[in-house]
This record gives C-alpha cells, structure tokens and sequence, in this order.
C-alpha cells in the first residue's frame, strides 16, 4: 500500500485516479483520523460519518461544499464556536446556501424546495424524463459511438432539472450550453462561483422569479397582458411567491440561490453516476447481460453503484463544539472531511466492499445521499432519472464495449477523473455500442 502521509487531500492530483486507496490507508490506521494540512480530522468509517451527520449541535454543515478551503475567516478559539460563525457567515464562501446553512434557516429554505419534490409532482416528471431521454439518445442513436458524459449524462441532467423547475422552453437550450462544463472546486484550484456557468443559470433565474413578483402583485395582476405572453409556467410562480413556515417570505435571492443551486446539486452528481455505472456496464458483461434480461434488475444496480461508486467523493462539517467521535477528540474549529465514498466502502459494515455486488443485501443502506438533515432532497429524482436512463440506453444501444480508442485496450485501460475534490467524475465515458 502506498504511504500517504503527508499527502494534502485537497490539493494532491495523485488521489484523483484513485482515491479508494487513500480512503483504505486512512480508515486502517483509524476511521476519524487527523490530517497533516489544514486542521482537518477525516472519517471514513460508516457508523462514525452517520454520527456526525445526525449531530447538528456539534457540527455545522457550514463548509459542507468546499471542506477547509479557503480558511475560516477568524481564528477559533475555546471549545464553543456556535456564535462566531454565526456572526462569520457572510465572510465564508459559499455559506449562504440551502446545503450550507443550519438551524431554523436551513429548514426554513429547505422547505421552499420541498414543494417541488412531492411524490405526485416526481410521478407528473415522469413521462417527460422518458421523453427527454429518447430525445438525447437520438442524436447519436445511429453513430455506435458516444461520449456518455457530454453527450447524455450532462444535457439530460440540465433539462431535467429545467423541467422540475418549469424553467421556459425557449431558454433550455442556452441553459444546456451555459452547464455544458461546469465541475465544482478543483483540486488546488480557485472555487470562482461568479464566473462559472451556475452564476449565469442563476441570472436567469432571477429574472424569472423577479418578474413572477411583479405580475403577481396586487394592482399589476390587471396589466399582466401589457408584460407579454410568459410560458414560464406555473411551478416558478409557485416558488417565487412561497413562504417559509412561518408567513415570511423570502428574499428574491432566497428563491433565486435555491433555483440556481438545484443546477448545481443535481447536475453532475447524476450525470457522472450515470457514467460510473455505464463504466461497469461495460466491463462487465454478465452485469449487462443481466440488466438487459431482466430490467426489474435495475434497481438494485443503481443502489450497488451508489454504493460502490456514488458521485460524491466528500464534504465537509465545522465542529461548533468540542466533542468526541469514534474515541477521537474533535475540537472546535476543525473542519472534518466527510467522504461518503468512504463510508460506502467500509469493511466493517460491507464485506468485501471494493467488489461490486448486485446481490448485496442491504446495499441501499448506503450513504451516497447523506443522511440527516440535509439528506439529499433530489434522490428520489436521481434515482428515477438514472432507472429511465439505463433501460433507454439499453433498448437503443446493443453490446456496449468501451472505445478503446480513449480508453486503450483490455488490461491496459485508461480513464481520467475530473480533478475535483468533491466529486467521483470520469471526464468522458467513450462507449461504442451495436445501434438497436
Ligand atoms: C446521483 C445523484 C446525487 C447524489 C449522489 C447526491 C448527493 C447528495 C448529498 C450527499 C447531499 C448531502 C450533502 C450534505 O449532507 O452536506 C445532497 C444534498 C442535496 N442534493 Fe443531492 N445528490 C444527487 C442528486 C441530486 C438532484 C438530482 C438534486 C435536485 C435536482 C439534488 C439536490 C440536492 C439538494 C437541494 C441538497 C441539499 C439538501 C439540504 O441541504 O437540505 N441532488 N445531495
């Protein structure tokens, strides 16, 4: 095994190909263990990740995107820190989102986006995932070759999320373009959010939502025909006039981040889970063989692969307040790395958890989704959107191989991961296939 003492998980590139090993080597020496860089104490166990999930009075999820980078804007001091990042959190990057807030306001926004995720609307989603699948696998149906990522995964995950939003026809083709290479926080990188094409879907967004108020106020509802014809249709009126629990309203920016930022949970999650797993669908022939002779199969290939090899690679918590995890003190201030990915493969709850199973029994009790509070809102959507996914590829795609062009020849493969920290990504998934 190599040794990885001194690496710097957030910065060190030679982990992207393989981050398992790293995982394995930290988890043998302890499942919370203290990292040389940055303050950081990473879990890789499975009881302790659920541990410090469900403990929201200890941890805050804070920093649960971008983990220790850039450093908190004070210096913590003393075993409570509750209140200094309370007053902190406009100086932290990216702190003021939906997965990122705690509390009160947390429920409060999560609350917004619950209504787009009722069983009834994800059942009214459904025929239109069919449909946008079948559109995008015709525009290479015919060719035997695909690029999965660039040419399914991501553009279908940008309409469907489009969709749930009711974002309006005319504009998904530039919100396709605009998410077309959008990845999160890269090793060593810059997290530059203003620039990227999330700021410019969010852009849109406001707009929706600022024009969905104005029409919808008292004395305008009569002028409407005077702004124009507006197929934005229902669900964005829904969401830029809700109310938190209480009555309030939010702010426009509210409405907007929380539009924006389903483009950003759920669009390269799935679409890179989507590659993962076609990368085993094609090496693995029994596994395709299976899945095409019995589809009903395909449910427990999606919970084995969120298993084996879910997208999320790791997030982060803040410890608040001192306390301890798997025997191990955590003071307050650390950051802790929290890798799903890990957790998903720890020995003591998953036997032989570097093999891929689609027997194993209770693979669902996986943790590709988190677990607690901010337990994944759109996993009900991902799993449907994967499911349609696997059984459309395959009725139109026969004997998928990979392209040994891209990724070399049988015993001596290649496949480039995006260097994100936060993601498990294969940067292109080559396929060619027998066009059915
Ligand atoms: C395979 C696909 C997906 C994976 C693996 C995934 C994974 C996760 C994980 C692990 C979290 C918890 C983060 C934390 O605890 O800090 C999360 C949160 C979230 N996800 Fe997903 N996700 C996926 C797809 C989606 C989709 C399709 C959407 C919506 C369209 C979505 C929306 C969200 C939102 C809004 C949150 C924040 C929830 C909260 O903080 O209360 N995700 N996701």
């Amino acid at each position: 095994m190599r040794d990885y003492a001194d690496v710097d998980f957030y910065t060190d590139t030679s982990l992207v190909e393989d981050p398992h090993s790293y995982f394995d080597f930290l988890r043998a020496q302890n499942p919370v263990t203290k990292l040389p860089h940055r303050n950081v104490v990473a879990v890789t166990g499975y009881e302790e990740t659920i541990q410090v999930m469900l403990d929201a009075e200890h941890f805050s999820s804070v920093n649960a995107v971008n983990g220790p980078i850039p450093d908190l804007p004070f210096e913590p001091k003393g075993d409570d820190i509750t209140e200094e990042v309370r007053n902190a959190r406009s100086k932290i990057a990216y702190s003021d989102q939906v997965v990122t807030e705690d509390g009160k306001r947390h429920a409060d926004l999560r609350s917004i986006l619950a209504m787009l995720f009722t069983p009834s609307r994800l059942k009214a989603l459904e025929p239109n995932l069919r449909l946008t699948a079948d559109t995008m696998i015709a525009e290479f149906a015919n060719d035997g070759r695909v690029d999965l990522v660039a040419q399914y995964g991501g553009p279908y995950a940008t309409l469907v999320i489009a969709d749930l939003l009711g974002v309006p026809e005319k504009d998904r083709p530039l919100f396709r373009k605009y998410l077309e290479n959008a990845i999160p926080a890269e090793v060593g990188g810059e997290v530059d959010m203003a620039n990227s094409g999330f700021a410019k879907v969010g852009k849109h967004i406001f707009g929706y939502m600022t024009k969905r108020r104005l029409l919808n106020k008292p004395g305008i509802k009569q002028l409407r025909g005077l702004f124009g014809s507006d197929d934005s249709g229902e669900i964005l009126t829904e969401v830029a006039l809700a109310k938190f629990p209480d009555g309030s309203q939010p702010s426009l920016v509210d409405v907007t981040s929380l539009g924006a930022f389903l483009f950003g949970a759920g669009q390269d999650t799935t679409n890179r889970l989507l590659s993962n797993g076609f990368r085993i669908i094609a090496e693995r022939p029994d596994v395709q063989e299976e899945l095409r002779a019995d589809p009903k199969r395909i449910g427990a290939f999606l919970e084995e692969l969120l298993r084996f090899e879910g997208s999320v690679k790791s997030g982060g918590r803040l410890c608040v307040k001192t306390t301890t995890v798997g025997g191990v003190e955590i003071k307050a201030g650390t950051t802790l790395l929290l890798s799903h990915m890990a957790a998903n493969r720890d020995p003591k709850r998953f036997d032989n958890p570097h093999e891929f199973d689609m027997n194993r029994p209770k693979a669902k009790e996986h943790l590709a989704f988190g677990r607690g509070a901010h337990t994944c809102i759109g996993a009900p959507l991902a799993r449907k959107e994967v499911t349609v996914s696997i059984e459309r590829l395959l009725a139109r795609m026969g004997n998928i191989r990979l392209d040994e062009e891209f990724h070399g020849p049988e015993g001596n493969r290649r496949f480039d991961y995006e260097p994100t920290y936060i993601l498990r990504a294969l940067k292109s998934l080559h396929l060619k296939f027998d066009p059915i």
